[in-house]
């Protein structure tokens, strides 16, 4: 079999606040940090073995003297803090401008045009928690028929809607609408279908929330690993992320251990290439929750996870962990922060405990795995595979 590489985003699990995070409103922002500190102490004995703990100080996951991994961490060069962003750089896009925010809502001539094209009025259009928008404006909802819309500090247009008020076609047909009208000048990063059931009091999201993304620019490393003749293995939001983009064969989950679990099927097939896995659970179960708690047992968990991970990797794999952007819980926000990226990299013929240092952006992780799996070189980053590359 030939070479692999498995890619593991830990979705927000951030580092550490970048130098520039105050102007994205983050000072002091430190997502494993701060909820180490919080917690007294996170245990995570494999990630720890990796090195992580070598990467920045984490209360309870003390420096390793022989890390298993090599370590570092990467910022973030374009504009932003969301998972578009993120992973895209990841896969060799950098960003000129942000995608647009509206702190405000949306414009008001969209918001009309909008409800024409759905028949239906809306409620809402402001920034909000989508936990919190549901129990106050759910009833009404129920009462009018009104899809609930809503937005972030992120480029997100989210749609809310019972279940049982809008059935789930509809929502999907309606964010559809929705993505083709965000498409052109207002280029908006996600419509989010967030679809939910229960009662006045009780409302709560099911599991068939689905992301409507933009395309990426340009090629991204994806498409180069497909047209290598490589194989492109999707778990989680990845295929949404990247528009499809050069991806053989996905699955969806519904969380965390899911997530691990589809990994762990895809280990066991022989196809070389790559595998891709976006873990969301920390971000959207915990950290736009702000359950420190949570998202602290959630970290465990994964940790738990690793050595059937560690275990199925072939002499040729290349591991990856890293996250896509920052989202401290205890914080007053609930939204994401602009945070360095852990990096572990490690594989059973590489070398372990080099320092990869700090990575000026995310896109010298995907230019380190074009660079190993022999692919068309990604428009942006540095490979470091030189520096954990076998023989010493
Ligand atoms: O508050 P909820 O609805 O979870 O929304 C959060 O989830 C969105 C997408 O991940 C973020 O932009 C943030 O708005
Ligand atoms: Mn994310
Ligand atoms: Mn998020």
């Amino acid at each position: 079999m030939g070479k692999r590489v498995i890619v593991i985003v830990l979705d927000s699990v951030g580092i550490g606040e970048m130098p520039d995070a105050a102007e994205y409103g983050d000072r002091g922002s430190n997502t494993l940090g701060n909820i180490a500190k919080a917690r007294g102490g996170l245990n995570l004995p494999h990630l720890q073995a990796l090195g992580l703990g070598n990467i920045a100080p984490i209360q309870g996951v003390d420096p390793s003297s022989a890390p298993k991994a090599c370590y570092g961490k990467m910022a973030e060069v374009s504009p932003g803090k969301d998972t578009t962003t993120g992973h895209w750089e990841i896969a060799g896009v950098v960003l000129e401008k942000a995608f647009p925010t509206f702190p405000k809502g949306f414009p008001d001539a969209f918001i009309q045009s909008f409800e024409e094209k759905i028949g239906r009025q809306i409620l809402g259009n402001e920034v909000a928690s989508g936990t919190e928008i549901i129990q106050r404006l759910g009833e009404e909802h129920v009462k009018t028929g009104r899809p609930i819309v809503y937005t972030s500090a992120d480029s997100v247009f989210q749609i809310a809607a019972h279940e049982e008020v809008i059935p789930l076609p509809e929502l999907m047909q309606i964010c559809g609408i929705a993505r083709e009208m965000l498409d052109g000048d207002l280029r908006v990063g996600r419509v989010i279908a967030r679809p939910f059931l229960g009662e006045p009091g009780n409302y709560y999201r099911t599991t068939n929330r689905h992301d409507f993304a933009i395309e990426p620019p340009h090629k991204i490393l994806l498409d180069y690993v497909q047209e290598a003749g490589l194989g492109v293995m999707a778990v989680g939001k990845i295929k949404d992320i990247y528009y499809g983009h050069g991806v053989t064969e996905f699955v969806l989950t519904k969380g965390n251990q899911e997530g691990a679990d589809k990994t762990l099927t895809y280990l066991e097939q022989d196809m070389p290439g790559l595998i891709m896995t976006n873990l969301v659970d920390f971000d959207m179960v915990y950290g736009h929750r702000n359950n420190v708690e949570g998202y602290a047992q959630a970290l465990e968990e994964f940790d738990v996870r690793l050595p059937e991970i560690l275990a199925r990797l072939r002499e040729e794999d290349l591991l990856v962990i890293t996250a896509d952007h920052g989202c401290d819980p205890t914080t007053p926000s609930t939204d994401h922060s602009r945070e360095y990226v852990p990096l572990l990299v490690m594989g059973n013929t590489l070398r372990s405990g080099v320092d990869l240092g700090i990575r000026t952006s995310f896109a010298d992780l995907g230019q380190t795995v074009a660079d190993y799996l022999e692919t068309t070189s990604l428009p942006h980053g540095q490979s470091f595979l030189a520096e954990v590359f076998q023989p010493k």
